[in-house]
């Protein structure tokens, strides 16, 4: 496919070894604006190594992360997320006590300092109220924004760390197992919001799933690790048509 952006993720080689183990072995890949890609792998592949030297939770051994043309291999994760990729759904950052909508708000505010000057100009509240209603009514949370963020069902809850991701307006948004826990019904309605959402903008999102069926309901793309190493891309019939993907996961699961 050819395209006329430069990618907004370029690895080059990367790799993390503990000890004698290449958990990631010079893996290099590329994610274009506005795709959503999936890594998907057997067990201990390699994934969460990967995703965490993107987000900055890991310093890579060797190689390089270029976000946007910039190198942020071993960035601390603040950094990383101030330049412009925020990551959801593992580390749980939603306020317990306060509203559904004062989540949204902290984060409106945390993170767009550079509109701040606007927000007091028309009025704080007003304004950070209607945009967080607004983020709030695209995933179907407004009738529980006066709700306390705890008081939320377990699938409300993750829809909630999605509203606080999207409120940041990140250019890259990292979603680990979006519907890790959730039941089938919540698994559909996470798949059809994030459609949703990228049919209004062009969100690049880069995930991590073990259930295919997601897998296949919204990535463009799908990387597979096995052992390390990038075993196969390409579209999810691709990739799920390659013999060495069947054969690795196959292998994974006669070895259990
Ligand atoms: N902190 C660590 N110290 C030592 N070895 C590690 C560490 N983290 C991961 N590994 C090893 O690196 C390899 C890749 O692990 P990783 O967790 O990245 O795989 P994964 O694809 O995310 O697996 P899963 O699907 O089971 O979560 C495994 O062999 C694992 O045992």
């Amino acid at each position: 496919m050819a395209h006329a952006d430069d990618p907004i993720l370029r690895v080059e080689a990367l790799a993390k070894h503990f000890g004698g183990v290449a958990a990631v072995d010079e893996v290099s890949a590329e994610l274009w604006p506005g795709e959503t890609v999936a890594l998907i792998g057997p067990n201990g592949a390699g994934k969460t190594t990967f995703y965490n030297m993107v987000s900055g939770r890991m310093t890579p051994s060797a190689g390089r992360i270029l976000f946007k043309g910039r190198d942020i291999a071993g960035m601390p994760p603040h950094r990383i997320a101030r330049l412009g990729i925020s990551r959801s759904f593992q580390i749980t950052n939603v306020f317990g006590e306060m509203s559904v909508r004062e989540n949204v708000q902290v984060a409106l505010v945390s993170h767009r300092r550079k509109s701040l000057h606007l927000f007091r100009v028309l009025g704080w509240d007003r304004m950070l109220r209607e945009e967080a209603d607004t983020i709030l009514g695209r995933l179907g949370l407004a009738e529980m924004a006066e709700a306390r963020a705890e008081t939320l069902s377990y699938g409300d809850k993750r829809l909630l760390e999605l509203a606080i991701v999207l409120a940041i307006e990140p250019e890259l948004v990292l979603l680990d197992e979006p519907t890790a826990g959730m039941t089938p019904e919540e698994t559909r309605k996470v798949v059809a919001l994030l459609n949703e959402l990228r049919r209004d903008r062009p969100y690049t999102f880069f995930i991590t799933e073990h259930d295919m069926s997601v897998v296949f309901g919204l990535a463009d793309r799908v990387l597979v690790m096995h052992r390390g190493r990038l075993l196969s891309q390409g579209t999810p019939d691709q990739v799920s048509a390659d013999p060495n993907v069947r054969a690795a996961y196959l292998g994974d699961a006669e070895t259990k």
